[in-house]
């Protein structure tokens, strides 16, 4: 039996799934926290992936392996392969001005024609600005810049800055994939080419990017084991899900997010739809809000209960939590684009305000981004016929019998699992032939 692993290095965790190539059955798995906050030292990730290795016993015996990852961060690194600053994160919304600058000089439709995407705060391309802006001290000595997903691959190939990477600091061995590269905001979808010229525009000089790796193709690690492009993590979890035409992906993670697998790019003028393009050749028009799963979280705490508490209070109060709205803007927001923007609770009267209200309000609040998301896609001619619910916040009850409600599509719960991990392991059994 030839074993693979995938990994989501996503926001909150690192997960390791190690899966049989020719059936993709997890055998092992294993998992790590990261650090809170939206300015982290990668080498934080580098220690949880080691540390859910270890949970997953380890990979001596895998003959490939892929990395998913949280998108857009921006990792700087220097000549000597050194990150010269903690990764500014997705959400991180330090780069709003940034965004507004870069689209002004450029304008919001060439910017979408050339990218796929008009830039918010979210994106690489506006924390390149913003380092440009604000250190740039920092900015002078980038070298080259990665993502989350690619200097994870590059350092488990055995590349790095330090003695522990015997393999030196080889920043032209930096690796990606056409998902996330897409979600840097200068790289071009329908050339599948790097933009240079916004990027110096963004970070005032020319750097190493990482290449573009095909579906099928694959680099090495130190041990001469196959190793694939790897992939953000939303087009991880279409791959791990085997979502199909017609079949829209809610996740609800840190991130919320709407997307679907499509054979056309998609130029959406007014940002709200990013035009991603997938890990298999396709294009993956996507709707992200920074409110999903941590309002549950917020709103629990406020509550003092768990999960499972608050799943039930919600589902005890009726459909439109008798007029108590919560919008929630904890985070600011990145659909619609309001990264200044604080969570509101409206409709309070002494008869709304209960605690079944509020954990309601949550639930519907949080979904309603998620529906504006599925209505923009429909806009642009995305099929759309069932929403597959994924994410942590998939395993509450009250999210998933609310979200058809809320979404007015049916809904499909898959089996709990962890799919932009099994979506790299997928990539992994692939460079192997399987
Ligand atoms: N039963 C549950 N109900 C609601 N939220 C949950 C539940 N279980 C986990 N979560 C939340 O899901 C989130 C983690 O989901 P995950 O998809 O792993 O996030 P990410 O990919 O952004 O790291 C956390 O905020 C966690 O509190
Ligand atoms: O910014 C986006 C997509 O554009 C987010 O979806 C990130 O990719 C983070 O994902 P999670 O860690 O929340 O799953």
């Amino acid at each position: 039996m030839a074993l693979v692993m995938g990994v989501d290095s996503s926001t909150q965790s690192c997960k390791v799934v190690i899966t049989d190539a020719a059936t993709q059955t997890v055998v092992r798995q294993g998992r790590a926290s990261h650090p809170d906050g939206t300015s982290v030292d990668p080498e934080a990730w580098w220690r949880a992936l080691q540390e859910a290795i270890a949970d997953a016993g380890g990979i001596d015996d895998v003959e490939a392996w892929a990395i998913g990852g949280q998108q857009h961060g921006m990792v700087a690194l220097d000549a000597e392969g050194r990150v010269v600053r903690d990764a500014l994160l997705w959400n991180d919304t330090r780069s709003a001005q940034a965004a507004s600058d870069l689209t002004a000089e450029f304008g919001a439709e060439e910017l979408a024609r050339r990218t796929g995407l008009v830039p918010v705060a979210s994106f690489t391309i506006t924390k390149l600005r913003w380092l440009r802006d604000h250190e740039p001290e920092n900015a002078a000595r980038v070298a080259a810049v990665a993502l989350p997903h690619d200097w994870l691959t590059w350092r488990l190939r055995g590349f790095g800055p330090d003695i522990e990477s015997p393999r030196g600091p080889v920043l032209d061995e930096l690796v990606t994939d056409r998902s996330d590269a897409s979600g840097t905001g200068y790289w071009d979808p329908a050339t599948g080419g790097y933009d240079r010229e916004l990027l110096i525009a963004a970070l005032g000089h020319d750097v190493v990017l990482p290449r573009v790796l095909g579906p099928d193709e694959w680099v090495t690690d130190a041990a001469g084991r196959r190793v694939g492009g790897g992939a953000g993590d939303n087009a991880g979890a279409a791959l791990g899900l085997g979502a199909g035409p017609g079949d829209v992906v809610v996740s609800i993670g840190t991130s919320g997010t709407v997307f679907a697998v499509s054979e056309e790019r998609t130029i959406d003028p007014t940002g709200t739809v990013a035009g991603f393009a997938d890990c298999t050749g396709r294009f993956l028009p996507l709707v992200a809000t920074l409110n999903a799963a941590r309002v549950l979280d917020a709103i629990g705490r406020v509550l003092g209960v768990d999960h499972a508490e608050l799943s039930r209070l919600a589902l005890g109060a009726e459909p439109g939590a008798a007029g108590l709205t919560l919008v929630p803007y904890f985070e600011g927001e990145r659909t619609p684009n309001l990264p200044d923007a604080t969570a509101s609770l409206t409709g309070m009267t002494l008869a709304s305000t209960t605690r079944e209200n509020l954990a309601r309000a949550a639930v519907e609040g949080m979904l309603s981004g998620l529906a504006a998301g599925l209505e923009a896609l429909r806009l642009l001619g995305v099929p759309l016929e069932r929403a597959l619910l994924v994410g942590g916040g998939a395993q509450s009850e009250a999210v998933r019998e609310i979200a058809p409600l809320v979404l007015g599509l049916p809904v499909e719960v898959p089996e709990p699992g962890e799919y932009v991990a099994l979506g790299a392991a997928r990539q992994a059994a692939s460079v192997l032939s399987y």
